[in-house]
């Protein structure tokens, strides 16, 4: 699961192979800031990420963004006063695939910009 954030992204196909319980196992072991949902048999990876202020929330949510325009893969996100909540999931497979760790990761790797401990 090394590299994860330096990845890019395939498109999203409706046929594309959801990630299997050991790859969801593996990579929450790598990345454990991150937790498993399952909405609805809809299975998503949840993290909240702290901030100091607003300001710095929708840095945050803007840096996430362009990531995700970047890469065309894109999460739920909700910015709040000093929180932003991502949740990554592939709508067309209505599941996980490796494009949301890879998500997952390069959103931990722009948030070491904002970490201010
Ligand atoms: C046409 C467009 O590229 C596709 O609809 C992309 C857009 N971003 C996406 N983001 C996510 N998370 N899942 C998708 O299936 C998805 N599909």
């Amino acid at each position: 699961m090394s590299e994860l954030s330096q990845k890019t992204c395939e498109a999203c196909r409706l046929d594309a192979p959801k990630a299997t319980d050991v790859e969801i196992k593996n990579f929450l072991a790598s990345y454990p800031r991150w937790t498993l949902r399952d909405d609805d048999g809809t299975q998503k990876l949840h993290q909240i990420y702290n901030f100091t202020d607003f300001a710095a929330a929708l840095a945050f949510t803007n840096a996430v963004g362009a990531i995700a325009e970047d890469e065309g893969h894109h999460p739920a996100i909700l910015t709040e006063w000093g929180n932003v909540t991502i949740t990554w999931w592939s709508h067309k497979i209505m599941g996980l695939h490796v494009n949301d760790f890879i998500m997952c990761a390069k959103c931990d790797a722009a948030y070491t910009a904002f970490r201010t401990v």
